[in-house]
Protein backbone atom coordinates (compact mmCIF):
# COMPACT_ATOMS: atom_id res chain seq x y z
CA UNK A 1 0.00 0.00 0.00
CA UNK A 2 1.07 3.30 -0.83
CA UNK A 3 0.61 6.88 0.73
CA UNK A 4 1.75 10.28 0.34
CA UNK A 5 2.67 10.13 4.52
CA UNK A 6 2.53 7.24 7.02
CA UNK A 7 2.71 8.51 10.79
CA UNK A 8 3.25 6.08 13.14
CA UNK A 9 1.54 7.11 16.66
CA UNK A 10 -1.59 8.40 17.37
CA UNK A 11 -1.30 10.28 20.25
CA UNK A 12 -1.21 14.27 20.78
CA UNK A 13 1.72 14.76 17.97
CA UNK A 14 0.65 12.00 15.19
CA UNK A 15 -3.36 13.31 15.48
CA UNK A 16 -2.28 17.00 15.28
CA UNK A 17 0.57 15.94 12.50
CA UNK A 18 -2.20 14.24 10.35
CA UNK A 19 -5.01 16.77 10.58
CA UNK A 20 -2.36 19.97 9.43
CA UNK A 21 -1.51 17.50 6.48
CA UNK A 22 -4.90 17.32 5.88
CA UNK A 23 -5.94 20.79 6.38
CA UNK A 24 -3.08 22.32 4.08
CA UNK A 25 -3.86 19.78 1.43
CA UNK A 26 -6.51 17.77 1.41
CA UNK A 27 -5.31 15.56 -2.04
CA UNK A 28 -2.61 14.11 0.06
CA UNK A 29 -3.17 10.67 1.17
CA UNK A 30 -2.36 10.27 5.17
CA UNK A 31 -2.66 7.07 6.77
CA UNK A 32 -2.16 6.73 10.53
CA UNK A 33 -1.15 3.56 12.73
CA UNK A 34 -1.95 2.66 16.41
CA UNK A 35 -0.85 -0.22 18.13
CA UNK A 36 -3.73 0.13 20.74
CA UNK A 37 -7.07 -1.59 19.75
CA UNK A 38 -8.31 1.81 19.39
CA UNK A 39 -6.92 5.67 19.07
CA UNK A 40 -6.69 6.27 23.21
CA UNK A 41 -6.53 2.68 24.32
CA UNK A 42 -2.63 3.15 25.33
CA UNK A 43 -2.98 6.69 26.30
CA UNK A 44 -1.38 7.64 29.91
CA UNK A 45 -1.32 11.29 30.97
CA UNK A 46 -2.01 13.44 34.22
CA UNK A 47 -3.73 15.30 32.65
CA UNK A 48 -3.84 19.19 32.64
CA UNK A 49 -3.57 20.89 29.35
CA UNK A 50 -2.30 23.59 27.65
CA UNK A 51 -4.54 24.98 25.17
CA UNK A 52 -2.40 26.95 23.24
CA UNK A 53 -2.17 24.59 19.70
CA UNK A 54 -5.25 23.22 19.86
CA UNK A 55 -5.74 27.18 19.60
CA UNK A 56 -3.38 27.31 16.86
CA UNK A 57 -5.01 23.96 15.16
CA UNK A 58 -8.32 24.26 15.76
CA UNK A 59 -9.36 27.91 16.45
CA UNK A 60 -13.16 26.59 17.13
CA UNK A 61 -12.39 23.83 19.19
CA UNK A 62 -15.10 24.68 21.63
CA UNK A 63 -17.78 25.11 18.86
CA UNK A 64 -16.66 21.65 17.57
CA UNK A 65 -17.02 19.55 20.99
CA UNK A 66 -12.81 19.16 22.13
CA UNK A 67 -13.57 17.75 25.52
CA UNK A 68 -12.55 19.81 27.58
CA UNK A 69 -14.64 20.57 30.60
CA UNK A 70 -12.62 20.67 33.51
CA UNK A 71 -10.76 24.58 33.64
CA UNK A 72 -8.54 24.31 36.72
CA UNK A 73 -9.99 26.68 39.07
CA UNK A 74 -7.20 26.44 42.27
CA UNK A 75 -3.55 24.79 42.19
CA UNK A 76 -1.19 24.02 45.42
CA UNK A 77 2.53 22.68 45.15
CA UNK A 78 3.67 21.50 48.14
CA UNK A 79 7.01 19.85 50.09
CA UNK A 80 6.18 17.35 51.52
CA UNK A 81 7.82 15.70 54.60
CA UNK A 82 7.09 12.42 56.07
CA UNK A 83 4.21 14.26 58.04
CA UNK A 84 3.82 17.50 56.94
CA UNK A 85 3.19 19.28 53.96
CA UNK A 86 4.62 22.94 53.12
CA UNK A 87 2.96 24.92 50.12
CA UNK A 88 5.22 26.53 48.42
CA UNK A 89 4.13 30.57 48.75
CA UNK A 90 3.72 33.06 45.83
CA UNK A 91 3.86 29.65 43.53
CA UNK A 92 3.24 31.99 40.22
CA UNK A 93 5.85 34.43 40.69
CA UNK A 94 8.45 32.00 42.26
CA UNK A 95 7.76 28.83 39.45
CA UNK A 96 5.86 30.69 36.22
CA UNK A 97 6.06 27.18 34.70
CA UNK A 98 3.79 26.09 37.46
CA UNK A 99 0.97 28.28 37.21
CA UNK A 100 -1.64 26.57 35.21
CA UNK A 101 -4.47 29.40 34.93
CA UNK A 102 -6.27 28.80 31.51
CA UNK A 103 -5.15 25.45 31.54
CA UNK A 104 -7.55 22.25 31.46
CA UNK A 105 -8.02 19.50 33.33
CA UNK A 106 -8.71 16.61 30.87
CA UNK A 107 -8.56 12.82 29.78
CA UNK A 108 -5.90 13.07 27.60
CA UNK A 109 -7.53 9.54 25.99
CA UNK A 110 -10.86 10.89 25.70
CA UNK A 111 -8.51 14.09 23.61
CA UNK A 112 -7.48 11.48 21.56
CA UNK A 113 -10.40 10.32 20.61
CA UNK A 114 -12.09 13.41 19.55
CA UNK A 115 -8.33 14.56 17.64
CA UNK A 116 -9.07 11.00 15.77
CA UNK A 117 -12.51 11.64 14.91
CA UNK A 118 -11.96 15.28 13.82
CA UNK A 119 -8.47 13.13 11.48
CA UNK A 120 -10.61 11.13 9.89
CA UNK A 121 -13.35 13.62 9.03
CA UNK A 122 -10.65 15.61 7.03
CA UNK A 123 -9.77 12.14 5.38
CA UNK A 124 -7.41 10.46 6.98
CA UNK A 125 -7.22 6.84 6.91
CA UNK A 126 -6.37 5.52 10.62
CA UNK A 127 -5.54 1.57 11.16
CA UNK A 128 -6.11 1.07 15.27
CA UNK A 129 -4.78 -2.36 16.41
CA UNK A 130 -1.40 -2.07 13.54
CA UNK A 131 2.06 -1.76 15.11
CA UNK A 132 5.25 -0.34 13.12
CA UNK A 133 7.67 -3.10 13.45
CA UNK A 134 10.47 -1.85 11.18
CA UNK A 135 11.36 0.40 9.08
CA UNK A 136 11.20 -0.06 5.09
CA UNK A 137 14.52 1.44 4.27
CA UNK A 138 15.84 1.29 0.67
CA UNK A 139 18.77 2.81 -0.31
CA UNK A 140 19.51 4.07 2.24
CA UNK A 141 16.59 6.14 2.83
CA UNK A 142 13.23 5.14 4.90
CA UNK A 143 10.62 4.78 2.21
CA UNK A 144 7.51 3.56 5.00
CA UNK A 145 7.20 0.84 7.61
CA UNK A 146 6.60 -2.64 7.68
CA UNK A 147 4.00 -3.58 9.81
CA UNK A 148 3.94 -6.60 12.31
CA UNK A 149 3.34 -10.24 11.86
CA UNK A 150 -0.59 -11.02 13.24
CA UNK A 151 -0.62 -15.19 14.12
CA UNK A 152 2.68 -16.01 15.05
CA UNK A 153 2.78 -18.74 17.71
CA UNK A 154 5.21 -18.10 21.04
CA UNK A 155 7.93 -20.46 19.34
CA UNK A 156 8.14 -18.41 16.17
CA UNK A 157 5.89 -20.42 13.95
CA UNK A 158 2.59 -19.64 11.96
CA UNK A 159 -0.72 -20.25 12.87
CA UNK A 160 -3.85 -21.10 11.08
CA UNK A 161 -4.62 -17.07 11.73
CA UNK A 162 -1.48 -16.19 10.39
CA UNK A 163 -1.01 -12.69 8.17
CA UNK A 164 2.37 -11.42 7.40
CA UNK A 165 3.11 -7.79 8.15
CA UNK A 166 2.20 -4.97 5.47
CA UNK A 167 4.99 -2.61 3.88
CA UNK A 168 3.46 0.63 4.24
CA UNK A 169 4.82 2.80 1.22
CA UNK A 170 5.63 6.46 2.32
CA UNK A 171 6.94 9.32 0.23
CA UNK A 172 7.50 10.84 3.83
CA UNK A 173 7.51 8.77 7.54
CA UNK A 174 6.08 10.69 10.38
CA UNK A 175 7.52 8.84 13.77
CA UNK A 176 5.33 9.83 16.26
CA UNK A 177 5.52 6.71 18.91
CA UNK A 178 5.77 9.01 22.10
CA UNK A 179 8.97 8.22 24.88
CA UNK A 180 10.82 5.44 23.57
CA UNK A 181 9.47 4.58 20.20
CA UNK A 182 10.92 1.58 19.00
CA UNK A 183 10.94 3.06 15.48
CA UNK A 184 12.23 6.24 16.73
CA UNK A 185 15.34 4.16 18.37
CA UNK A 186 16.06 2.26 15.30
CA UNK A 187 16.05 5.61 13.06
CA UNK A 188 17.87 7.43 15.55
CA UNK A 189 20.90 4.11 15.38
CA UNK A 190 20.45 3.63 11.76
CA UNK A 191 20.88 7.71 10.73
CA UNK A 192 22.97 8.33 13.99
CA UNK A 193 20.68 11.33 15.12
CA UNK A 194 21.33 11.37 18.71
CA UNK A 195 25.11 12.71 17.80
CA UNK A 196 25.97 15.64 19.25
CA UNK A 197 23.50 15.52 21.73
CA UNK A 198 23.18 14.82 25.22
CA UNK A 199 21.79 11.53 26.68
CA UNK A 200 18.04 11.68 26.53
CA UNK A 201 16.30 11.09 30.48
CA UNK A 202 13.40 9.68 31.43
CA UNK A 203 10.80 9.45 33.91
CA UNK A 204 8.31 6.48 34.86
CA UNK A 205 4.64 8.21 35.27
CA UNK A 206 2.28 5.60 37.38
CA UNK A 207 -0.91 6.97 37.47
CA UNK A 208 -4.72 5.72 38.62
CA UNK A 209 -7.90 7.67 38.31
CA UNK A 210 -10.47 7.33 41.41
CA UNK A 211 -14.04 8.03 41.30
CA UNK A 212 -14.79 9.59 44.91
CA UNK A 213 -17.80 10.95 46.05
CA UNK A 214 -19.43 13.81 44.93
CA UNK A 215 -19.37 16.10 48.27
CA UNK A 216 -15.54 15.70 48.01
CA UNK A 217 -15.10 16.84 44.70
CA UNK A 218 -13.52 20.22 43.86
CA UNK A 219 -13.61 20.47 39.95
CA UNK A 220 -9.97 21.74 38.57
CA UNK A 221 -8.19 21.50 41.34
CA UNK A 222 -4.83 20.48 40.71
CA UNK A 223 -1.93 19.92 43.46
CA UNK A 224 1.79 19.19 42.90
CA UNK A 225 4.17 17.58 45.11
CA UNK A 226 7.71 17.31 46.03
CA UNK A 227 10.41 16.03 48.92
CA UNK A 228 8.94 12.69 50.52
CA UNK A 229 8.94 9.82 50.15
CA UNK A 230 11.95 10.19 47.15
CA UNK A 231 15.65 10.65 48.67
CA UNK A 232 17.22 14.00 47.99
CA UNK A 233 19.01 12.65 44.74
CA UNK A 234 15.77 11.24 43.16
CA UNK A 235 14.45 13.52 41.05
CA UNK A 236 10.12 12.93 40.71
CA UNK A 237 6.65 13.76 42.97
CA UNK A 238 2.85 12.91 42.76
CA UNK A 239 0.42 15.03 40.45
CA UNK A 240 -3.89 14.84 41.98
CA UNK A 241 -6.22 16.77 39.59
CA UNK A 242 -9.84 16.75 40.03
CA UNK A 243 -11.52 16.80 36.71
CA UNK A 244 -14.69 15.23 35.25
CA UNK A 245 -17.79 13.74 36.95
CA UNK A 246 -16.25 13.05 40.11
CA UNK A 247 -13.41 11.96 38.95
CA UNK A 248 -9.38 12.33 40.60
CA UNK A 249 -6.29 12.05 38.40
CA UNK A 250 -3.68 10.58 40.38
CA UNK A 251 -0.17 9.85 39.48
CA UNK A 252 3.69 9.85 40.59
CA UNK A 253 6.63 10.35 38.23
CA UNK A 254 10.01 8.93 39.41
CA UNK A 255 12.90 10.02 37.39
CA UNK A 256 14.67 7.00 35.93
CA UNK A 257 18.41 8.49 36.08
CA UNK A 258 17.57 7.19 40.31
CA UNK A 259 20.78 5.63 41.58
CA UNK A 260 19.24 3.20 44.44
CA UNK A 261 18.54 -0.03 42.90
CA UNK A 262 16.15 -1.27 45.20
CA UNK A 263 13.71 1.58 44.74
CA UNK A 264 10.52 0.34 43.53
CA UNK A 265 8.69 3.22 41.60
CA UNK A 266 5.15 1.58 41.83
CA UNK A 267 5.44 1.50 46.36
CA UNK A 268 6.42 5.31 45.69
CA UNK A 269 3.48 5.90 43.92
CA UNK A 270 1.80 3.98 46.53
CA UNK A 271 2.53 5.53 50.05
CA UNK A 272 2.94 8.94 48.58
CA UNK A 273 -1.36 8.26 48.73
CA UNK A 274 -0.77 7.84 52.64
CA UNK A 275 0.25 11.13 53.14
CA UNK A 276 -1.98 13.24 54.62
CA UNK A 277 -1.77 15.61 51.91
CA UNK A 278 -3.12 13.19 49.67
CA UNK A 279 -5.12 10.30 51.94
CA UNK A 280 -7.83 12.70 52.49
CA UNK A 281 -8.39 13.50 49.00
CA UNK A 282 -9.37 9.31 47.99
CA UNK A 283 -11.30 8.51 51.06
CA UNK A 284 -14.94 7.06 49.99
CA UNK A 285 -13.36 6.41 46.57
CA UNK A 286 -12.93 3.65 44.67
CA UNK A 287 -9.76 2.74 42.01
CA UNK A 288 -10.98 3.06 38.61
CA UNK A 289 -7.88 2.74 36.11
CA UNK A 290 -4.23 1.81 36.71
CA UNK A 291 -1.45 2.13 33.93
CA UNK A 292 1.74 3.43 33.40
CA UNK A 293 4.30 5.48 30.61
CA UNK A 294 7.26 6.58 30.20
CA UNK A 295 8.48 10.53 29.24
CA UNK A 296 11.27 11.75 28.01
CA UNK A 297 12.50 14.73 30.61
CA UNK A 298 15.76 16.30 28.91
CA UNK A 299 14.52 18.78 27.27
CA UNK A 300 16.16 20.73 24.45
CA UNK A 301 19.71 19.73 25.25
CA UNK A 302 18.74 16.30 24.37
CA UNK A 303 16.98 16.83 21.13
CA UNK A 304 18.44 14.28 18.62
CA UNK A 305 18.57 15.68 15.03
CA UNK A 306 15.00 14.86 14.03
CA UNK A 307 15.33 14.70 10.26
CA UNK A 308 16.18 11.26 8.58
CA UNK A 309 16.24 10.41 4.96
CA UNK A 310 12.35 9.68 3.99
CA UNK A 311 10.84 11.34 6.97
CA UNK A 312 10.72 13.40 10.65
CA UNK A 313 10.45 12.56 14.11
CA UNK A 314 7.77 14.57 16.54
CA UNK A 315 6.19 14.42 20.04
CA UNK A 316 8.05 12.56 22.76
CA UNK A 317 9.69 10.44 20.69
CA UNK A 318 11.86 12.63 20.05
CA UNK A 319 11.52 14.79 23.23
CA UNK A 320 9.58 17.60 22.91
CA UNK A 321 8.69 17.78 26.73
CA UNK A 322 8.41 20.69 29.41
CA UNK A 323 9.56 19.18 31.99
CA UNK A 324 9.52 22.19 34.50
CA UNK A 325 6.03 22.35 33.09
CA UNK A 326 5.49 18.33 33.31
CA UNK A 327 3.44 19.69 29.91
CA UNK A 328 4.24 17.49 26.99
CA UNK A 329 0.51 17.83 25.15
CA UNK A 330 0.63 21.12 23.83
CA UNK A 331 4.29 20.76 22.97
CA UNK A 332 4.57 17.74 21.06
CA UNK A 333 1.08 18.81 19.14
CA UNK A 334 3.14 21.44 18.29
CA UNK A 335 6.09 20.24 16.67
CA UNK A 336 3.66 18.12 15.33
CA UNK A 337 2.17 21.05 13.13
CA UNK A 338 5.61 22.36 11.93
CA UNK A 339 7.04 18.58 10.96
CA UNK A 340 3.42 18.50 8.80
CA UNK A 341 4.76 21.58 7.73
CA UNK A 342 8.10 20.91 7.14
CA UNK A 343 7.11 17.25 5.47
CA UNK A 344 4.64 18.93 2.92
CA UNK A 345 7.38 21.38 1.93
CA UNK A 346 9.36 18.29 1.39
CA UNK A 347 6.68 16.47 -0.79
CA UNK A 348 5.92 19.57 -3.04
CA UNK A 349 9.79 20.26 -4.03
CA UNK A 350 10.60 16.14 -3.95
CA UNK A 351 12.61 16.57 -1.50
CA UNK A 352 14.30 13.09 0.18
CA UNK A 353 14.98 14.93 3.54
CA UNK A 354 12.10 17.33 5.43
CA UNK A 355 15.54 19.53 5.96
CA UNK A 356 13.09 22.81 6.81
CA UNK A 357 11.85 21.19 10.19
CA UNK A 358 14.58 22.29 11.93
CA UNK A 359 14.92 25.51 11.03
CA UNK A 360 10.52 26.02 11.53
CA UNK A 361 11.12 24.38 15.03
CA UNK A 362 14.03 27.07 15.61
CA UNK A 363 11.99 29.87 14.69
CA UNK A 364 8.93 28.72 16.64
CA UNK A 365 7.87 28.98 20.26
CA UNK A 366 7.95 25.95 20.97
CA UNK A 367 12.30 26.36 20.71
CA UNK A 368 12.06 29.46 22.81
CA UNK A 369 9.63 27.62 25.77
CA UNK A 370 12.20 24.34 25.46
CA UNK A 371 15.06 26.74 25.79
CA UNK A 372 14.28 28.82 28.64
CA UNK A 373 13.27 25.52 30.58
CA UNK A 374 16.54 23.81 29.76
CA UNK A 375 18.66 24.11 33.10
CA UNK A 376 15.59 23.12 35.35
CA UNK A 377 15.78 19.29 35.49
CA UNK A 378 19.70 19.04 34.54
CA UNK A 379 20.15 21.11 37.60
CA UNK A 380 18.27 18.68 40.17
CA UNK A 381 20.66 15.72 38.77
CA UNK A 382 23.66 17.61 39.37
CA UNK A 383 22.72 19.54 43.10
CA UNK A 384 19.89 17.41 44.41
CA UNK A 385 16.30 18.06 45.37
CA UNK A 386 17.13 21.25 47.72
CA UNK A 387 20.15 22.64 45.21
CA UNK A 388 17.87 21.77 42.35
CA UNK A 389 14.95 23.42 43.85
CA UNK A 390 16.73 26.89 44.63
CA UNK A 391 18.57 26.65 41.32
CA UNK A 392 15.04 26.76 39.67
CA UNK A 393 13.60 29.39 41.82
CA UNK A 394 16.84 31.95 41.01
CA UNK A 395 16.90 30.72 37.14
CA UNK A 396 13.19 31.46 36.49
CA UNK A 397 12.84 34.82 38.79
CA UNK A 398 16.87 36.14 37.79
CA UNK A 399 17.52 34.91 34.55
CA UNK A 400 13.90 33.90 33.00
CA UNK A 401 15.65 31.37 31.52
CA UNK A 402 18.20 33.05 29.92
CA UNK A 403 21.32 32.09 31.49
CA UNK A 404 24.59 32.50 29.47
CA UNK A 405 25.04 28.81 30.49
CA UNK A 406 23.39 25.02 29.77
CA UNK A 407 23.36 22.52 32.30
CA UNK A 408 24.62 19.48 30.48
CA UNK A 409 22.49 15.66 30.93
CA UNK A 410 25.82 13.42 31.46
CA UNK A 411 24.50 10.13 31.98
CA UNK A 412 21.87 7.69 30.07
CA UNK A 413 19.64 6.54 32.92
CA UNK A 414 21.05 2.62 32.78
CA UNK A 415 24.39 3.89 33.95
CA UNK A 416 23.37 5.47 37.13
CA UNK A 417 22.80 2.68 39.65
CA UNK A 418 25.21 2.11 42.16
CA UNK A 419 25.78 -1.73 43.63
CA UNK A 420 22.43 -3.19 45.84
CA UNK A 421 25.05 -3.97 48.19
CA UNK A 422 26.26 -0.47 48.48
CA UNK A 423 22.86 0.58 48.43
CA UNK A 424 20.76 1.39 51.33
CA UNK A 425 17.36 -1.16 50.87
CA UNK A 426 13.95 0.34 51.14
CA UNK A 427 11.63 -0.60 53.32
CA UNK A 428 7.49 -0.60 51.84
CA UNK A 429 4.37 -0.74 53.74
CA UNK A 430 2.26 -3.65 52.87
CA UNK A 431 -1.14 -2.52 50.82
CA UNK A 432 -3.87 -2.19 52.91
CA UNK A 433 -6.12 -2.82 50.00
CA UNK A 434 -8.51 0.04 50.24
CA UNK A 435 -6.49 2.67 49.65
CA UNK A 436 -2.66 1.25 48.38
CA UNK A 437 -2.59 -2.24 46.47
CA UNK A 438 -0.21 -4.48 45.17
CA UNK A 439 0.82 -4.40 41.21
CA UNK A 440 -0.64 -7.66 40.55
CA UNK A 441 -4.54 -6.01 41.54
CA UNK A 442 -3.48 -2.86 39.75
CA UNK A 443 -2.75 -4.47 36.64
CA UNK A 444 -6.12 -5.99 36.26
CA UNK A 445 -7.31 -2.20 36.08
CA UNK A 446 -5.22 -1.53 33.19
CA UNK A 447 -7.54 -3.50 31.33
CA UNK A 448 -4.67 -5.83 29.34
CA UNK A 449 -5.45 -8.37 26.59
CA UNK A 450 -2.43 -9.94 25.05
CA UNK A 451 -2.56 -13.32 23.40
CA UNK A 452 0.16 -15.10 25.23
CA UNK A 453 0.59 -17.71 22.30
CA UNK A 454 2.69 -14.95 20.63
CA UNK A 455 6.61 -14.49 20.66
CA UNK A 456 7.63 -12.70 23.71
CA UNK A 457 8.48 -9.24 22.63
CA UNK A 458 10.39 -8.22 25.90
CA UNK A 459 13.76 -9.58 24.55
CA UNK A 460 16.82 -10.12 26.07
CA UNK A 461 19.91 -10.95 24.12
CA UNK A 462 21.78 -12.59 26.82
CA UNK A 463 21.03 -14.66 29.65
CA UNK A 464 24.32 -14.57 31.16
CA UNK A 465 24.70 -10.85 31.35
CA UNK A 466 21.62 -10.51 33.10
CA UNK A 467 23.20 -12.85 35.35
CA UNK A 468 26.27 -11.15 35.81
CA UNK A 469 24.92 -7.62 35.75
CA UNK A 470 21.36 -7.45 36.80
CA UNK A 471 21.11 -10.61 39.18
CA UNK A 472 24.48 -10.30 40.77
CA UNK A 473 25.37 -6.66 41.19
CA UNK A 474 21.81 -4.84 40.61
CA UNK A 475 19.63 -7.89 43.06
CA UNK A 476 17.62 -7.77 39.70
CA UNK A 477 16.40 -4.20 39.53
CA UNK A 478 13.56 -5.00 36.98
CA UNK A 479 11.66 -6.78 39.49
CA UNK A 480 11.02 -3.59 41.05
CA UNK A 481 10.88 -0.78 38.58
CA UNK A 482 8.56 -2.69 36.03
CA UNK A 483 4.87 -1.24 36.91
CA UNK A 484 3.11 -4.18 36.04
CA UNK A 485 5.63 -6.94 37.85
CA UNK A 486 6.46 -8.36 34.82
CA UNK A 487 10.06 -9.29 35.27
CA UNK A 488 10.54 -12.17 38.47
CA UNK A 489 13.67 -14.31 39.37
CA UNK A 490 12.73 -17.65 39.77
CA UNK A 491 13.49 -20.06 43.01
CA UNK A 492 16.51 -21.33 40.56
CA UNK A 493 17.69 -17.66 39.67
CA UNK A 494 16.14 -17.70 36.45
CA UNK A 495 14.62 -14.50 34.75
CA UNK A 496 10.65 -15.26 34.23
CA UNK A 497 9.28 -12.59 32.14
CA UNK A 498 5.02 -12.39 32.29
CA UNK A 499 5.33 -10.76 29.52
CA UNK A 500 0.99 -10.47 28.73
CA UNK A 501 0.84 -8.23 31.73
CA UNK A 502 2.74 -5.82 30.27
CA UNK A 503 1.76 -2.10 29.78
CA UNK A 504 4.11 -0.61 27.51
CA UNK A 505 5.92 2.09 29.52
CA UNK A 506 8.95 0.97 28.19
CA UNK A 507 11.33 1.65 31.54
CA UNK A 508 13.10 -1.88 30.95
CA UNK A 509 13.97 -0.60 27.84
CA UNK A 510 15.18 2.37 29.40
CA UNK A 511 16.33 1.05 32.44
CA UNK A 512 17.63 -2.26 31.72
CA UNK A 513 21.79 -1.27 33.30
CA UNK A 514 23.78 -3.47 30.76
CA UNK A 515 20.72 -2.34 27.42
CA UNK A 516 19.98 -5.91 27.49
CA UNK A 517 16.42 -6.01 27.26
CA UNK A 518 14.62 -4.20 24.09
CA UNK A 519 10.74 -3.72 24.29
CA UNK A 520 9.79 -4.82 20.41
CA UNK A 521 6.09 -3.82 19.39
CA UNK A 522 3.58 -7.23 20.76
CA UNK A 523 0.74 -8.09 17.86
CA UNK A 524 -1.26 -5.07 17.46
CA UNK A 525 -3.93 -4.29 20.23
CA UNK A 526 -2.32 -6.46 22.78
CA UNK A 527 -1.39 -4.32 25.63
CA UNK A 528 -3.93 -1.80 27.86
CA UNK A 529 -6.90 -0.81 26.99
CA UNK A 530 -7.50 2.40 28.82
CA UNK A 531 -10.92 3.81 28.71
CA UNK A 532 -12.00 7.18 27.94
CA UNK A 533 -11.03 8.52 31.56
CA UNK A 534 -7.77 8.55 31.30
C1 LIG B 1 1.83 10.05 34.02
C2 LIG B 1 1.97 11.16 33.02
C3 LIG B 1 1.45 12.41 33.29
C4 LIG B 1 1.56 13.43 32.36
N1 LIG B 1 0.95 14.62 32.62
C5 LIG B 1 0.92 15.56 31.66
C6 LIG B 1 0.16 16.75 31.86
O1 LIG B 1 -0.50 16.93 32.88
N2 LIG B 1 0.16 17.66 30.86
C7 LIG B 1 0.85 17.50 29.70
O2 LIG B 1 0.82 18.37 28.83
N3 LIG B 1 1.58 16.38 29.50
C8 LIG B 1 1.62 15.40 30.43
N4 LIG B 1 2.31 14.25 30.21
C9 LIG B 1 3.09 14.11 28.97
C10 LIG B 1 2.21 13.82 27.76
O3 LIG B 1 1.34 12.75 28.03
C11 LIG B 1 3.10 13.50 26.57
O4 LIG B 1 4.08 14.48 26.43
C12 LIG B 1 2.32 13.39 25.28
O5 LIG B 1 1.28 12.44 25.40
C13 LIG B 1 3.24 12.99 24.14
O6 LIG B 1 2.50 12.82 22.98
P1 LIG B 1 3.03 11.88 21.82
O7 LIG B 1 1.98 11.88 20.78
O8 LIG B 1 4.40 12.29 21.44
O9 LIG B 1 3.17 10.42 22.45
P2 LIG B 1 2.12 9.50 23.19
O10 LIG B 1 1.07 10.28 23.86
O11 LIG B 1 2.92 8.55 24.00
O12 LIG B 1 1.41 8.70 22.00
C14 LIG B 1 2.11 7.79 21.21
C15 LIG B 1 1.11 6.84 20.56
O13 LIG B 1 1.81 6.05 19.60
C16 LIG B 1 1.46 4.69 19.72
N5 LIG B 1 2.60 3.90 19.26
C17 LIG B 1 3.84 3.88 19.80
N6 LIG B 1 4.65 3.08 19.08
C18 LIG B 1 3.91 2.59 18.06
C19 LIG B 1 4.21 1.72 16.97
N7 LIG B 1 5.44 1.24 16.77
N8 LIG B 1 3.20 1.42 16.11
C20 LIG B 1 1.95 1.94 16.28
N9 LIG B 1 1.62 2.77 17.29
C21 LIG B 1 2.60 3.11 18.16
C22 LIG B 1 1.16 4.53 21.20
O14 LIG B 1 0.33 3.42 21.45
C23 LIG B 1 0.48 5.87 21.54
O15 LIG B 1 -0.90 5.81 21.33
C24 LIG B 1 2.24 13.19 31.14
C25 LIG B 1 2.77 11.94 30.86
C26 LIG B 1 2.63 10.92 31.80
C27 LIG B 1 3.18 9.56 31.47
S1 LIG C 1 7.85 -5.02 30.77
FE1 LIG C 1 8.95 -3.12 30.43
S2 LIG C 1 7.59 -1.93 29.11
FE2 LIG C 1 6.37 -3.58 29.96
S3 LIG C 1 5.42 -2.69 31.77
FE3 LIG C 1 7.31 -3.67 32.46
S4 LIG C 1 8.88 -2.10 32.40
FE4 LIG C 1 7.11 -1.35 31.23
Amino acid sequence: MAFDVVIVGGGPAGLTAAIRLKQENPDLSVCLLEKGSEVGAHIVSGAVLEPTTLAELFPDWKERGAPLDTPVSSEKLLFLTRKAALPVPALHLLMPQMDNRGNYVISLGAFCRWLGEQAEALGVEIYPGFAGADLFIENGRVCGIITGDMGVNRKGEEKPDYMPGMILRASQTILAEGARGSLSKKAMNTFELRKGADPQTFGLGIKEVWEIPAEKHRPGFVQHSFGWPLDTHTYGGAFLYHFGKNLVSYGFITALDYRNPWLSPFEEMQRTKQHPAFREHFEGGRRIIYGARAISEGGVQSLPHPVFPGGVLTGDCAGFLNMPKIKGIHTSMKSGIIAAEAVMDAIQNERAEASSYMDRLKSSWLWKELHAARNIRPAFSHWGMLGGALYSGIDSMIFRGQAPWTLRHRHADNETMIPAEKAPKISYPKADGTLTFNRAESVFLSNLSHDEDQPVHLKVQDMATWKEVNLTRFAAPESRYCPAGVYETSETDELVINAQNCVHCKSCDIKDPDQNITWCTPEGSSGPNYPSGM
